[in-house]
């Protein structure tokens, strides 16, 4: 089996995130969701949902689904990185995304979510693309879709074809040879704790020289920027006239007029450049002068994390062999 699914960009003006969309229960209800390599839970507004909580989201209801049954006992709670999160029920219903469903996929119902969640009207839940290890729900973990759904695909693998401002895929199965130039460079990832982690062979500013530095870090299709080490991305702002790093807007901002220089990283042998348009993340406010960059220091997270600003200038192949690894090729 295989399957393919849009990743719609969720607002125009800049790529906050990505929703595709997904059916659920009998007869099908449909959501749009972030799928996130960067988590392991499959969770969604729901009829449970505070209604206060809820501002315009599709919610599924596992009481108009006839194949829905609830997971007694079991209840999950997640906080992410950005200080949002989540926490409610759980059932098991059918599952579909791009034409591949999962017949009892664990469907985690929200009862409460966070503000940045209730203010987000276009991500009605998320599909956890991690490690199933990093999964919230108490007592038993529960799998994810991807984990479910591995043994029936052609090939154990999903690919991330993420775009600019525009629609892209995931595949789900199989590789599309037509989505991406040259060869596809296969790294070792490392499953502990959970996440897509692998270490990229270092970076090169513009046309500036190649810097040989290990950099590891996660493959995360819900973060929206791209989080390196700070003297990795002090380098980078550097060559940008009238860049800052601002305490108050809590990251480099410079003036929207620069034209912003390319960011390569190694991937093995070969590299991937993000061209600076992509590094121009968007306006601090509407009509403002001052922009927010898409490459921010991650020294306060703990953690290097290759965000969507990365990921949209690759093609990212998630291979869940045995071992699992990760491959990158240009477009
Ligand atoms: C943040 C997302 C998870 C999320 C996605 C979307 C949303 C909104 C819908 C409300 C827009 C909130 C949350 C990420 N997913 N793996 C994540 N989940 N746990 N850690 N990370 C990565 C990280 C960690 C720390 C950070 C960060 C990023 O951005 C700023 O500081």
């Amino acid at each position: 089996e295989k399957g393919s699914a849009p990743a719609i960009p969720v607002d125009p003006r800049f790529d906050i995130a990505y929703v595709t969309p997904v059916t659920i229960g009998t007869p099908p209800q449909t959501l749009y969701l972030d799928f996130d390599t960067g988590s392991s839970d499959l969770w969604v507004f729901s009829s449970h949902t505070l209604a206060s909580q809820v501002r315009g989201q599709m919610i599924y209801s596992p009481e108009k689904s006839t194949t829905a049954k609830l997971l007694a006992g079991h209840t999950w709670s997640i906080r992410y990185g950005d200080g949002s999160g989540s926490l409610g029920n759980v059932y098991t219903d059918n599952f579909t995304v791009g034409g591949v469903t999962v017949t009892s996929q664990a469907v985690q119902t929200a009862q409460q979510v966070s503000t940045s969640f209730t203010s987000e009207s276009d991500i009605h839940g998320l599909v956890g693309l991690g490690f199933s290890t990093l999964n919230t729900v108490y007592p038993n973990g529960q799998l994810t879709f991807f984990d479910n759904a591995k043994s029936q695909l052609d090939s154990p693998v999903f690919t991330a074809d993420l775009k600019w401002k525009k629609e892209g895929t995931y595949d789900f199965g199989f590789i599309d040879e037509t989505k991406y130039t040259g060869e596809i460079t296969y790294l070792p990832v490392q499953t502990d704790p959970g996440y897509w982690t692998f270490t990229s062979s270092g970076y090169a500013v513009g046309d500036g020289s190649f810097n040989q530095v290990s950099i590891s870090g996660i493959a995360d299709t819900a973060t929206s920027l791209t989080y390196l080490p700070t003297a990795v991305v002090t380098s980078y702002w550097r060559q940008v006239e009238g860049a800052v790093n601002s305490q108050y807007y809590g990251g480099y901002v410079f003036p929207c007029s620069s034209k912003l220089p390319s960011f390569t990283f190694g991937v093995g042998s070969a590299n991937i450049t993000i061209p600076g348009s992509y590094i121009n993340y968007a306006q601090i406010t509407e009509g403002s002068p001052t922009c927010f960059g898409g490459l921010q220091s991650s020294s306060g997270l703990g953690i290097n994390i290759w965000g969507d600003v990365a990921l949209k200038a690759a093609f990212v192949v998630f291979n869940g062999g045995n071992p699992p690894t990760i491959g990158w090729a240009r477009k």
